[in-house]
């Protein structure tokens, strides 16, 4: 098809789609370009069998343009030659236009000066969309999005062998500034074929716009996030520019998209450290305190961990005054529960209450689901506070058998059991006087021992069972439970008077799933668990992605296991228990360790090769005397894969144990 028919069948493409001619087999266009189509029949009024030619601006009116933008082409100049260097030998232009539409800036071939000058793809060219009609530039400013206009997508006849891609470029407030876009004079190609250049273009309008924001507040200070601890030093999406009382004064189009989430539209009443849930010195204090430069935090009303860094202004320092008084109020070091966290941020305000908190003897209460390390955090107060010379008794509430428990906490007189000790016994309560009693899984106790603790922690006196006086105590508690203990104070199941006496804070554990800080985590296990052994990469993105139902124990027992079965002194993702393989596509084999062992218990016909894996399994088996649930719970894996390892082990349970 030559020329003129190919526009003569555009210039019916459209009026079949404007209704003005009788439908016939046409091009439908996507729908963002059939609104534009619809602007330009009905709002502007041009008519698509009269081609335009490409208008170009006077030198006097495209300054005029180009002054009004002045700083911003400063500050672009980089970006938009280097994406032109990328783009050029592909046979693309480069065109920076206004938010009116007009190119105030241009790269292209010399060679093609002529046909250029005359398609538009010129310095000065006017491509508002009243104007030129549907094209990537003029509908970009129209719709406030990036894309294509490929060949007869654009509404005028004298543009359909044009391609061409554009991005909006916004200012700090959000208002469009200027579109970056790429052309090509001949395309051939299928739509598809510019799904690249999309992404190009795009990427470099985010940089140039970034670029800009940082230009405009580099005199205040700037917040940098992104959810990649790894990427926010060279790629953060989100910019704020704060003031010195933490106010968001502007945002790039990633931070308003962020603001939005959480309904935000008015940017100066938004204080960061409420969108961020923590205190204004945790975010002015991060280039003093943090080791990286970066720091956790959750934003406000979601579960999305954001890791940010600070950039601070260039010149005339402005919160240097406030932030010499807030780095005075730091926080003391306390080596016992620094250790427990690196940067999570709800670990962060845990640790901070428990630190203000372990030398006053309130009692606590310790929430968090199993295995997330309450018991670890009582110890921690405990070995940290001023009783730390004193006993540390923990008792499991849901571990003592219901009948024993009341003597075990509380003791007993002479006489009081048959059996029972002569002189009488000393209860846990008592024992653990002038130091810390932790009451782990304290939603399990029952309920008329509620009712004796009760008494302990409000008169200090603890009555053991067939005592006649009762005994002084100077106990501290500290209790745990994973259950919701307001709904059971609803059930009638938990007192809440007592719940009020043991709860003098809260302290909340996240899920292992949650923590910002994992990778340090599971570094510093391993490290307990075999300061020799290292993981690799494979490894660790398995561990980071998996779900840790179990939490820090089934990490810990995870860990274990690996370095069981890992014969030299690197674990990679073979080591690990049987969810972290992917089954399905058979890209991961499981392990297959190498010595053979004999047991009792297991039937040898044949040498096995996995015989580290049996050797462990078999070990656990054994500790925990055949009680699969117990096993499948310390490896954090379901029963049937216990079954499924036996058979697959030959493991055959002792019928007389
Ligand atoms: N910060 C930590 N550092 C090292 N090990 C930890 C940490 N937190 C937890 N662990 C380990 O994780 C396992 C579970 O911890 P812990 O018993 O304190 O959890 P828990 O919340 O009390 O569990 P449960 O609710 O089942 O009683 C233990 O092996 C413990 O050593």
């Amino acid at each position: 098809m030559n020329n003129t028919s190919q526009q003569r069948r555009h210039i019916d493409a459209i009026l079949s789609y404007s209704g003005r001619q009788a439908l016939g087999k046409h091009y439908s266009p996507h729908e963002l370009i059939g609104r534009s189509w619809q602007r330009c029949l009905n709002e502007y009024g041009l008519d698509p069998s009269q081609p335009r030619p490409a208008r170009i601006v006077t030198h006097q009116i495209l300054r005029e343009h180009q002054d009004s933008v002045d700083e911003f082409l400063n500050v672009a100049r980089a970006g938009v030659e280097q994406l032109y260097t990328q783009i050029a030998g592909l046979g693309y232009v480069l065109l920076l236009s206004d938010y009116r539409g007009i190119t105030v800036q241009f790269l292209g071939s010399k060679n093609d000066d002529e046909r250029l000058h005359r398609a538009g793809l010129y310095l000065g060219a006017d491509w508002s969309e009243q104007y030129a009609g549907t094209c990537a530039v003029g509908t970009c400013i129209q719709e406030q999005q990036a894309l294509t206009c490929h060949r007869v997508d654009h509404f005028d006849s004298s543009h359909i062998g044009l391609t061409c891609t554009a991005a909006p470029i916004k200012d700090p407030s959000g208002q469009l500034l200027a579109v970056l876009d790429i052309s090509a004079l001949d395309s051939s190609r299928t739509p598809d074929s510019q799904n690249f250049a999309l992404h190009l273009t795009q990427l470099y309008a985010r940089l140039i716009e970034d670029a800009y924001f940082l230009r405009r507040y580099r005199h205040s200070l700037i917040f940098k996030c992104d959810q990649s601890r790894e990427l926010v030093q060279v790629n953060g999406q989100c910019l704020f520019a704060l003031n010195e009382d933490g106010e968001v004064l502007a945002a790039n189009t990633a931070g308003r998209s962020l603001l939005s989430q959480c309904h935000i539209i008015d940017l100066p009443t938004v204080s960061l450290p409420t969108l961020l849930e923590c205190q204004w010195r945790d975010i002015v204090s991060i280039n003093y305190e943090s080791k990286d430069g970066i720091r956790a935090f959750r934003l406000s009303g979601t579960q999305q961990t954001l890791f940010g860094m600070l950039i601070e202004p260039a010149t005339n320092v402005p919160y240097q005054p406030q932030l010499s008084q807030i780095l005075a109020t730091q926080e003391e070091s306390v080596f016992q529960l620094d250790g427990l966290s690196a940067d999570d941020p709800a670990m962060r305000k845990t640790i901070s209450l428990a630190k203000r908190l372990r030398h006053r003897d309130m009692n606590l209460l310790i929430l968090g689901d199993t295995g997330t390390g309450k018991e670890v955090l009582a110890q921690a107060i405990h070995d940290s506070s001023h009783r730390a010379q004193k006993p540390y008794i923990a008792v499991n509430c849901a571990a003592i058998p219901e009948s024993l428990i009341e003597s075990e906490l509380f003791g007993y007189a002479p006489g009081t059991f048959t059996g029972g000790r002569a002189k009488g016994a000393k209860g846990l309560i008592q024992q653990a006087s002038g130091g810390t009693l932790f009451l782990d899984e304290i939603g399990d106790m029952p309920l008329h021992l509620q009712t004796r603790l009760l008494r302990v922690l409000a008169e200090g006196q603890v009555m053991p069972l067939g005592a006649l006086q009762a005994v002084d105590v100077d106990v501290r508690v500290l209790a745990a439970t994973h259950c919701n203990l307001a709904q059971l104070i609803k059930e009638g199941r938990f007192r809440e008077d007592l719940f009020y006496r043991l709860n003098g804070a809260t302290l909340n554990l996240p899920t292992l799933k949650a923590r910002a800080d994992k990778p340090y985590l599971i570094q510093m296990l391993l490290k307990k668990i075999n300061p020799v052994v290292r993981l690799r990469a494979d490894a660790m993105s398995a561990l980071l992605a998996h779900e840790w139902p179990g939490n820090i124990r089934q990490l810990v027992n995870t860990l274990t296991f690996a370095d069981a079965i890992c014969e030299t002194d690197e674990i990679s993702i073979q080591h690990l228990p049987e969810e972290f393989f992917i089954h399905q596509n058979g890209l991961v084999e499981p392990f297959i360790p190498l010595h053979p062992i004999t047991t009792t218990y297991v039937n040898c016909q044949e040498s096995s090769t996995d015989d580290s894996e049996q050797q462990f399994l078999l070990n656990l088996l054994r500790q925990q005397r055949w009680n699969i649930s117990a096993v499948a719970k310390q490896l954090g894996v379901s029963r049937p894969t216990i079954y499924r390892r036996m058979t697959k082990h030959q493991i055959v349970q002792p019928k007389n144990r």
